[in-house]
């Protein structure tokens, strides 16, 4: 059994809960909407979306892409065997707290090259990243690597990491109620080989 000094460990997993919670509550507070609204006209004109994450990171974008594709996008995920190359008239939605982990930059430059749209998601502005983007959404989060106490207590990326999914189902969301279609429409996209 794990010891938690001074404290039963019910409370101390509700505290960490509360902590989380309140983390979210101020990450809430220093989102920019206009930032997060600004993104979806470029979910909206694109051809096809490829969303990126690496880690952590991807697995909230691999979350993102099911959404998105349960609302009619063609969507895709980069790295997968069978997304296929991206061209004009695409989005390359990236998320990426640093905004420098290298596949994902190197992903940012071959979708400009390749003259599709990038939207970055990421917790650093001065990032490469972000340098790429045609548009950035930033989080306001603690990076991985750099233990900012004032800003996340929770380990490395996690606050970021749970914002991304928190900000793209709020994206979503929004979609969603915009195209006036029910739940059963949207399911019956839903993967049937589960
Ligand atoms: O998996 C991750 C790690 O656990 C950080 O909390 C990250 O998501 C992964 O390393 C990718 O990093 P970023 O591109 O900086 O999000």
């Amino acid at each position: 059994m794990i010891n938690t000094p001074n404290i039963p460990l019910n409370e101390a997993l509700d505290e960490a809960v509360h902590l989380i919670y309140q983390e979210h509550l101020k990450m809430r507070e220093g989102l920019d909407y206009k930032q997060l609204a600004a993104v979806i006209p470029y979910l909206e004109a694109s051809k096809r979306i490829f969303l990126m994450g690496m880690g952590r990171s991807g697995l909230m974008m691999q979350a993102a892409a099911m959404r998105l594709m349960h609302l009619g996008y063609e969507a895709y995920v980069v790295g997968e065997t069978t997304t296929p190359a991206i061209a004009q008239g695409d989005l390359l939605l990236a998320g990426s707290g640093s905004g420098s982990t290298t596949s994902i930059v190197n992903a940012a430059k071959t979708a400009k090259r390749e003259a599709a749209k990038v939207v970055a998601i990421t917790t650093n502005p001065e990032s490469l990243l972000a340098d790429l983007a045609d548009q950035v959404l930033l989080i306001p989060a603690a990076e991985k690597n750099k233990q900012e106490e004032a800003i996340s207590k929770q380990y490395a990326g996690s606050l970021f990491e749970q914002s991304l999914l928190l900000v793209t189902d709020a994206l979503i969301q929004v979609l969603w109620h915009a195209g006036g279609k029910t739940a059963d429409e949207l399911w019956k996209r839903h993967s049937n080989l589960e």
